[in-house]
């Protein structure tokens, strides 16, 4: 997969990676209509999960093996004892998480119950559970929507509180308001998203946008 990365609009941002890929842009069209059904919805999210986490795990580092092939021995290459986590911003992480744990199904997995309140756009958190050793575990926080940015800059706080060191933001689509504020707020974190749209409209709503990605998941709406 070609990573593209742009320009990042914040000056703090590190590094943020818009994946450009055909099979990504057709698959985040298709996601964006609003005559997807759920159950489409869910199954490009998760198609898009697989190519997401290709570039999020871009980074992780491996170690060189002595190994046999039905003909001789050789070197290869595996990933060294540094192991993942996956956090989940409930609820529509989940939508991500599961693509995800396809491509690597040791990885463990944390959880942190957030939602937005309508009239602030404040995150309220209702859940959290990390693995004990978090802090030697390459991070990668998934959900799909990086808006105002709060949520997602909130887990990453509780995420360094539990230990975490090394963390990996990945969205299907963010707004330019959102990854200033990420930024600003955890300038280490790398972010990797599908698209950066033009605003967040006045409900702080990405435009153009998916919708609701937690409602267009689960149906409930
Ligand atoms: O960047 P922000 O402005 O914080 O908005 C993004 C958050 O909003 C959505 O969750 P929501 O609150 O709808 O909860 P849900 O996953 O339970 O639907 C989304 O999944 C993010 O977590
Ligand atoms: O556009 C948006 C913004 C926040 N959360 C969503 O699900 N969609
Ligand atoms: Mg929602």
């Amino acid at each position: 997969m070609t990573a593209h990365s742009n320009a990042p609009p914040s000056a703090a941002a590190p590094s943020v990676v818009v994946l450009d890929h055909p099979l990504v842009q057709h698959k985040l069209t298709r996601l964006r209509q609003a005559t997807t059904s759920t159950a489409g919805f869910r199954r490009l999210t998760r198609e898009l999960s697989l190519l997401m986490a290709y570039e999020a795990t871009r980074d992780l580092p491996l170690e060189t093996v002595d190994i046999d092939t039905p003909l001789e021995r050789t070197q290869g290459h595996l990933l060294s004892g540094k192991k993942l986590c996956l956090v989940s911003i409930l609820r529509a992480g989940n939508g991500i998480l599961d693509g995800m744990l396809d491509l690597v199904p040791a990885a463990r997995v944390g959880h942190i119950g957030l939602f937005r309140d309508p009239t602030t756009l404040e995150p309220i958190e209702y859940y959290m559970k990390l693995p004990d050793d978090i802090g030697e575990r390459v991070c990668i926080v998934v959900d799909p929507m990086l808006a105002t940015g709060h949520s997602a800059a909130a887990a990453i706080d509780r995420l360094k509180t539990a230990g975490a060191r090394q963390i990996v933001f990945v969205c299907l689509l963010a707004a330019p308001e959102g990854v200033a504020h990420l930024a600003a707020a955890h300038p280490d974190v790398k972010i990797v998203t599908c698209a950066i749209d033009r605003e967040l409209d006045d409900h702080g709503y990405i435009r153009p946008g998916l919708g609701d990605a937690g409602d267009r998941l689960f149906g409930t709406k």
